[in-house]
Parts: C-alpha cells; sequence; structure tokens
C-alpha cells in the first residue's frame, strides 16, 4: 500500500499523458483530472485548434501531438483505434520521457503489446489496462483490467494502481494472454450474437418493436432489441478490432455461427428428439451447477421496450412464441467450446452479464426452453426470421475470419443506416434497462462468483 503523503506527491509532481482523446480517453482525462492528478492529451493533430478550444476550461491541457504528449508524461496510456495501434506506436513511442510507464485503452493486448515491445525504448515500462464497459457506464465497480507486462520497479505498479484507483473499478490482474482469451469468450461473441440480430432485422426490412405484441412483444425481446441498437449506435471499429485483432476471437464466433447454423439445421428438420438432447446436454454443462436467484427475470425487463404497443390495446392478438435462436446458440457454444461463462464474470463487461442473464432465464425458467423447443419445431412465425439470422451469423463470422475491416465497416454501417432514426430513443431506454439490471443484479453477481 502506497501512502497518502506518496500519493500527494506523486500528484504534484507526475504528468499522466493521454494519446487519443476520443470517448474512452476523454472519459480518463476527466476522471483522472478531478481526482487531481495532472493530465496531458491529444487527439490526431489536425483537430489541435478545436479540441483548445473545445476543452478550454477542462481540467486537463491539450497539446499537439503525441510526442509532446510523451516527452512530458510519467505514465502514458494510448486510447486510439486497435487497429492502428501499431502505426501510432511507432511513430510516437521513441519519444516516450526516459522511465515512463506506457499502456493503453485497446480491447486486445496481443497488437498492442507487440506494438510497445517493438517501438518503446527498452527503459520504459509496460503497464496496461482496459475497462471493460464503455464510455458512458458508470466506471465505479465495473471490472478494470490491468496487466503488468514489464516494469523494472515495484514502484511503476503502485503508481498505475494509484492512478486507476479514482475510477473507483473492481481492478482484476492478468496476463495479456489471459486478457485475450477471457474477452473473446465474453465481449467478441455477445456482439457477434448483437450484431447478427440487428443485421437480420435490417435485411427484412423490420423494426421489431413496431410489430404490435405479436412478434418480438417482452421482457427478452427487449434485451435483444435494445442493446442490439446499443450497439449499432457506437463506433464500428470498437467492435471490429476487438473481434478481428484477437485470433481466438474468431473461433469463439465461428462456433457461434455453427452452433446457430446446426440448431436451426435440425429445427428445418423437425428433429425434436435431437435437438432437445443437444440442449439439454449444453443446459446441464452450462448451469448444472447454478444454484439461487437468476440473473434477470422477464418482468424487470417488461417496461424496456421501444414499442408503443400494449398488450391490453391488441386484447385478441397472443405474443407469437419465438425459437429463440440466438440464445439457444450461445448456450451450445459453451457447452461445444467447454466454456463455463460463470468463470469469466470477475472479466465480464455490461453486455455480456446480460447476455448471460437473458440465456440463463431461458434455459432455467421451468418450462420454458420445452416451449421454446416446441415452438422452434412446429411454429413457423419465426423460421424466415431465423434463417436471416443464421446468415447473418455466418456473415460476421466469414468477415471476422478474413480480417477484414472494411467490410465488417461496410456491414456495420448498413446496418447502422437502417436502425439511424431509431438510435437516440434506442440509446435512452437501452440506458435505463442496463442501470436497471446492473443495480439490480449486483448483489447476486458478487455474492455468487
Ligand atoms: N468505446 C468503448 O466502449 C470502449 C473502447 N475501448 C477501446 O479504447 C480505444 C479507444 O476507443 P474509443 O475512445 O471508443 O474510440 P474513439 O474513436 O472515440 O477514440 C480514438 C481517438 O483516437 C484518435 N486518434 C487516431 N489517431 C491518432 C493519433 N495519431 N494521435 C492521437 N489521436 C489519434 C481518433 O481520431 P479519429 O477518430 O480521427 O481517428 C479518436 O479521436 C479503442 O482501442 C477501443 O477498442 C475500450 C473499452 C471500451
Ligand atoms: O459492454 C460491451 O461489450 C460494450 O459494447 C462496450 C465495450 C466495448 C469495448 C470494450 O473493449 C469494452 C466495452
Amino acid at each position: 500500500m502506497v501512502s497518502i503523503e506518496i500519493v500527494q506527491q506523486w500528484k504534484a509532481t507526475k504528468y499522466i499523458g493521454i494519446i487519443g482523446l476520443g470517448d474512452m480517453g476523454l472519459l480518463y482525462a476527466n476522471k483522472f483530472s478531478d481526482a487531481g492528478w495532472k493530465v496531458i492529451c491529444c487527439d490526431r493533430e489536425d483537430f489541435y485548434e478545436d479540441l483548445k478550444e473545445k476543452y478550454a476550461s477542462a481540467k486537463f491541457e491539450v497539446v499537439q501531438n503525441g510526442h509532446l504528449v510523451s516527452r512530458r508524461s510519467d505514465y502514458i496510456i494510448y486510447s486510439v483505434e486497435a487497429s492502428n495501434i501499431n502505426k501510432i506506436v511507432e511513430m510516437y513511442g521513441p519519444s516516450s520521457k526516459i522511465g515512463a510507464i506506457v499502456g493503453g485503452q485497446t480491447s486486445c493486448k496481443l497488437p498492442e503489446i507487440k506494438a510497445f515491445e517493438q517501438h518503446l525504448p527498452k527503459d520504459c515500462n509496460i503497464i496496461t489496462v482496459h475497462s471493460l464497459h464503455g464510455p458512458k457506464v458508470n466506471t465505479e465497480g465495473q471490472p478494470l483490467v490491468i496487466i503488468n507486462h514489464r516494469s523494472q520497479h515495484p514502484e511503476s505498479f503502485d503508481f498505475v494502481n494509484s492512478v486507476m484507483s479514482c475510477l473507483k473499478s473492481k481492478r482484476v490482474y492478468l496476463t495479456y494472454e489471459e486478457h485475450d482469451i477471457i474477452t473473446a469468450d465474453t465481449q467478441a461473441v455477445t456482439h457477434a450474437a448483437f450484431l447478427s440480430m440487428g443485421s437480420a432485422w435490417a435485411k427484412v426490412k423490420v423494426y421489431p418493436w413496431t410489430l404490435g405484441v405479436n412478434k418480438w412483444y417482452g421482457g427478452l425481446e427487449n434485451v435483444k432489441v435494445n442493446i442490439s441498437l446499443r450497439i449499432y449506435s457506437n463506433k464500428w471499429h470498437v467492435y471490429a478490432g476487438l473481434a478481428i485483432t484477437n485470433p481466438s476471437a474468431h473461433q469463439q464466433i465461428l462456433q457461434y455461427a455453427t452452433s446457430s447454423t446446426e440448431l436451426f439445421t435440425l429445427m428445418l428438420d423437425n428433429k425434436k428428439q435431437e435437438l432437445t438432447e443437444r440442449l439439454l446436454q449444453a443446459r446441464k454443462f452450462v448451469f448444472g451447477k447454478h444454484t439461487g436467484l437468476l440473473l434477470l427475470d422477464d418482468t424487470l425487463l417488461e417496461k424496456y421496450s421501444l414499442s408503443k404497443n400494449t398488450v391490453n390495446d391488441d386484447a385478441d392478438s397472443k405474443p407469437l412464441p419465438n425459437s429463440h435462436l440466438s440464445l439457444l446458440a450461445i448456450v451450445d457454444s459453451w457447452y461445444q467450446l467447454g466454456i463455463n461463462p460463470y468463470e469469466h464474470m470477475i472479466c465480464s463487461t455490461p453486455l455480456f452479464r446480460i447476455f448471460l442473464g437473458v440465456s440463463e432465464y431461458l434455459f432455467l425458467t421451468p418450462g420454458l426452453l420445452e416451449q421454446t423447443i416446441d415452438a422452434a419445431i412446429h411454429d413457423q412465425s419465426f423460421r424466415k426470421d431465423d434463417l436471416e439470422f443464421v446468415i447473418s451469423a455466418r456473415e460476421w463470422s466469414s468477415i471476422v475470419s478474413f480480417s477484414n475491416f472494411e467490410l465488417y465497416k461496410k456491414q456495420f454501417q448498413a446496418v447502422q443506416e437502417f436502425f439511424e432514426p431509431m438510435l437516440p430513443e434506442a440509446n435512452l431506454i437501452g440506458n435505463e434497462m442496463i442501470k436497471t439490471i446492473l443495480s439490480h443484479s449486483k448483489e447476486t453477481l458478487t455474492g455468487k462468483y
């Protein structure tokens, strides 16, 4: 433990540098400077005049470029696009102050660490971080991974911990290899599922919340819509970077596409028994040891609908049972890959916890899985949508496997455009939903895992 006096001394004498003043860079710049640290930031040199004006009254300083940040900062954090990390570290890394600590915020650590090892002077320490949440989520209590990769002095690690403590996040100490495997299991596959739902809806040109109480109605459906739109309201490069640059993520996303295809084929072939046996095995593997309360419940989520309809408006129509292929496929994927998702809870994002919560609800609510399998086999209402979903899951998997950033961007932005008019409202409702879920699941999460 470092004494308060030492921390005060560090705050008075040391500088934190942030290269990349986008969403996450700005979050850190505000948090650190509010906590009394001296912070120097930059974004692209072309933006300097605008940024200087925009942040004239901020507590942090804006300078022209990464060279100027690097030569003055004792801890330098690269908060830039994952696909550009090598190029940007190559550019500014050699300007790092002698003995500086260097880290980054990119979501996959292998390319970041490689860039640091290749381009930083040998006297630099490498201690990198990853906040496992988006820029608008309260940092308090969320997981923050800290990777102490190369440090000459124990003090460097204490220093980074002192800086990060103002986020009040739950610090998790891992190697970069552990980090990348876990985030492939959690983040990458979660995004693949919700990206596939969104592109399937965009392809059939359906805003699912507009179909009255017949289809996609109720708590689980609200989660699918809200999270999918939340992802599409973000920047494509965040999702592309974390999936494409992480080799472990390719396998996970491919398995998700394969599970979706195979389960859908069993539905088409009317193989109810085979489908049931496969899903029961998956349930036993993933949820077999589950005890206590569920992470989420359907009624909690009922009110977060974008739909203006209520069941009373349309008393004659009954919601059609969904096959929930997207949720069946994730549990099957975990089973096929031998992944216990609860083991990753310490290092999970809000979206992953919600995805696990709704899957848990589907598999553990008495009778619901059986009812879902029945609908999947006998009810054709979601067949066309499921087909589009399978195609989309396979498309995303191919794009990621071929590491095609351009196609990723094109596909992402086409869907984004389709949902554009709804994104602001969806985000408001989605934020409320996430807040409720997170506060509801806090005790369950910390108590159980
Ligand atoms: N958004 C999220 O939810 C999270 C993101 N991350 C990771 O954090 C990193 C940053 O993400 P985020 O803040 O969302 O992305 P942003 O696009 O908002 O921020 C990145 C910023 O870096 C700037 N930049 C590009 N090149 C340079 C350069 N040479 N010098 C200085 N600045 C430069 C970009 O400018 P320009 O736009 O012009 O290229 C942009 O403003 C990514 O690696 C992402 O994966 C991690 C956790 C959560
Ligand atoms: O919670 C999620 O999965 C998000 O979508 C936000 C996010 C994006 C990238 C990260 O590296 C961490 C969190």
